[in-house]
């Protein structure tokens, strides 16, 4: 369709040659009025391929069509040498660029089939030569027309170049989404997920720095999660988001410029407005300037980083709730068999590692409920917890079994392992003070007395530990309380 104009004006040029040479040797209308086909033909093309379902192959037809039609008008005008040759080269170049080498000698043969079918109908004819005023006009429009070609040429390669450098600019961020998207897959926490993401947005874009900070909607003085990726973002530029954050009436929606760093680039920060449920937050970017595939861009990088920071909290936090134990926060009891379940599988496959149990019961808490109260029994369950877990290791699986039943796993250790804490517990929270407050608000401090079992693998049958560790528990407490009715 580009080259529509210079084919319009060549067909328009040989009409008007036809009528020099009808004028010329006095045979004017009955050249003339089968020359004004020449006039009506571009527009015909250009219809037939705006109409067609594929617009380029007939575009390309109608440029075999040309050769055709011109090798025939050639033939008319009796090879007048100028016309057939320039006439000719531009057919062929025409069809050389859009088809190469096989088209242009299509375009040739249909030329040539064209000019010899009129002589051979009409009989063979040559007119070499006209006059120099024909050649002048001739030549004149044979220089203009490729001159106009080479322009609409040139026009294309500039708008190629401008395609392969934003399709490789998309390609980019296509290949920064997905891996982004991986990214957020492998991600274990929300600080990894930032930070594995940055890395990944500055490996496609080496030429921009990144950082990213979440903020908590209900404080928004409260920087949650950051992470910075070839850039720093310095304690003021951190305030000065926040405090916009923190703006309602001023929230913004759209990137917005921060300030100007030493090396003269700029910093653009994109909220992600609204994008979060629970918190807030920017992508900040460190770009020499801010352009609008680079605004595009960041907008898109916002949205997918929003949605995996979401799709992961989410799933924190529903990993949480299925393993954790509301009240105390410690494992629950599902996790800690799940545990238990493959350590017995560990035992019984080589290596055969061993492990240990150890059971607790508060001793006591139905006397404080019934006292006290359950907030009270509650406090004491969490007090109890909150201990526990600080004498705990960090390989040692500390749950939640039930009610007052708190049990610890020792995957790949022996019976020392338990006996350990054990005797870490009996020695600094047995007998120690915990004060709890009622639901009345009076204060009760009470001591902390906590029955204990242990077993291990290597006494007996992977699969009857726990039962062991129970059965000695209650073994000790029967004991406490015969030692107390006695004492
Ligand atoms: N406040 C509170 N009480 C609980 C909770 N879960 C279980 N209980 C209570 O804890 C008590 C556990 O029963 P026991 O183990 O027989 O009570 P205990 O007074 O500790 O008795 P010993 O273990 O024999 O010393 C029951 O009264 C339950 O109602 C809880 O989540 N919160």
């Amino acid at each position: 369709m580009a080259t529509l104009a210079p084919r319009a004006f060549a067909f328009l040029h040989t009409f008007g040659l036809t009528v020099w040479i009808a004028v010329a040797e006095g045979s004017t209308w009955t050249l003339i009025l089968p020359g004004l086909f020449l006039l009506a033909w571009p527009a015909l093309a250009y219809l037939h391929a705006a109409r067609a379902r594929n617009s380029k192959r007939a575009e390309f037809r109608n440029l075999l069509f040309d050769s055709l039609l011109f090798g025939i008008w050639c033939g008319v005008l009796d090879f007048y040498v100028l016309a057939t040759i320039t006439i000719g080269l531009a057919c062929l170049m025409n069809n050389m660029v859009v088809g190469g080498l096989r088209r242009m000698l299509a375009a040739l043969a249909l030329f040539a089939c064209g000019g010899l079918g009129w002589s051979l109908l009409t009989g063979f004819e040559v007119r070499p030569y006209v006059s120099p005023g024909l050649d002048l006009y001739q030549g004149a429009g044979a220089v203009l027309y490729f001159l106009a070609i080479a322009q609409v040429m040139y026009g294309q390669n500039r708008q190629l170049g401008r395609s392969i450098i934003e399709i490789k600019f998309k390609n980019r961020v296509f290949q920064a989404l997905l891996d982004l998207g991986v990214v957020a897959n492998r991600a274990s926490n929300i600080d990894t997920l930032l930070e594995d993401s940055l890395q990944h947005l500055r490996a496609n874009f080496p030429e921009y720095g990144f950082a990213v900070f979440l903020q908590e909607r209900q404080r928004p003085d409260v920087t949650r999660y950051a992470a910075a990726v070839g850039m720093h973002l310095s304690q003021e530029d951190e305030e000065n988001l926040q405090h916009l954050l923190a703006t309602p009436p001023i929230q913004p929606k759209q990137t917005l410029k921060l300030r100007r760093t030493a090396d003269n680039a700029q910093l653009y920060a994109t909220p992600m407005a609204n994008r979060l449920s629970l918190y807030d937050g920017w992508l900040v970017v460190h770009a020499p300037r801010l352009d609008v595939s680079l605004e595009r861009m960041l907008t898109l990088f916002v949205d997918q980083l929003a949605a995996a920071t979401e799709n992961k909290l989410l799933n924190l936090e529903l990993t949480r709730t299925a393993e954790r134990d509301g009240l105390t926060g410690l494992y629950n009891r599902g996790y800690f068999e799940d545990a238990l379940q493959s350590s017995i599988q560990g035992k019984s496959h080589p290596p055969g590692l061993d492990f240990a149990v150890l059971m607790m019961d508060v001793d006591g808490l139905k006397e404080v409920n019934d006292q006290h109260g359950h907030i009270a029994g509650d406090q004491l369950i969490c007090a109890v917890a909150e201990r526990l877990d600080k004498h705990c290791r960090s390989s040692d699986i500390l749950a939640r079994y039930g009610g007052d039943e708190f049990v610890v796993l020792f995957p790949s250790s022996d019976l020392s392992a338990a006996e350990r804490l054990a005797n870490e517990i009996s020695r600094h929270l047995e007998g120690e003070q915990c004060t709890l407050v009622t639901a009345q608000g009076h204060q009760v401090t009470l001591r902390l007395r906590l029955s204990l079992g242990s077993a291990s693998s290597t006494e007996t049958q992977a699969q009857e530990v726990l039962a062991l560790a129970d059965e000695r528990m209650y073994d000790n407490k029967s004991q406490r309380r015969r030692e107390r009715a006695a004492g």
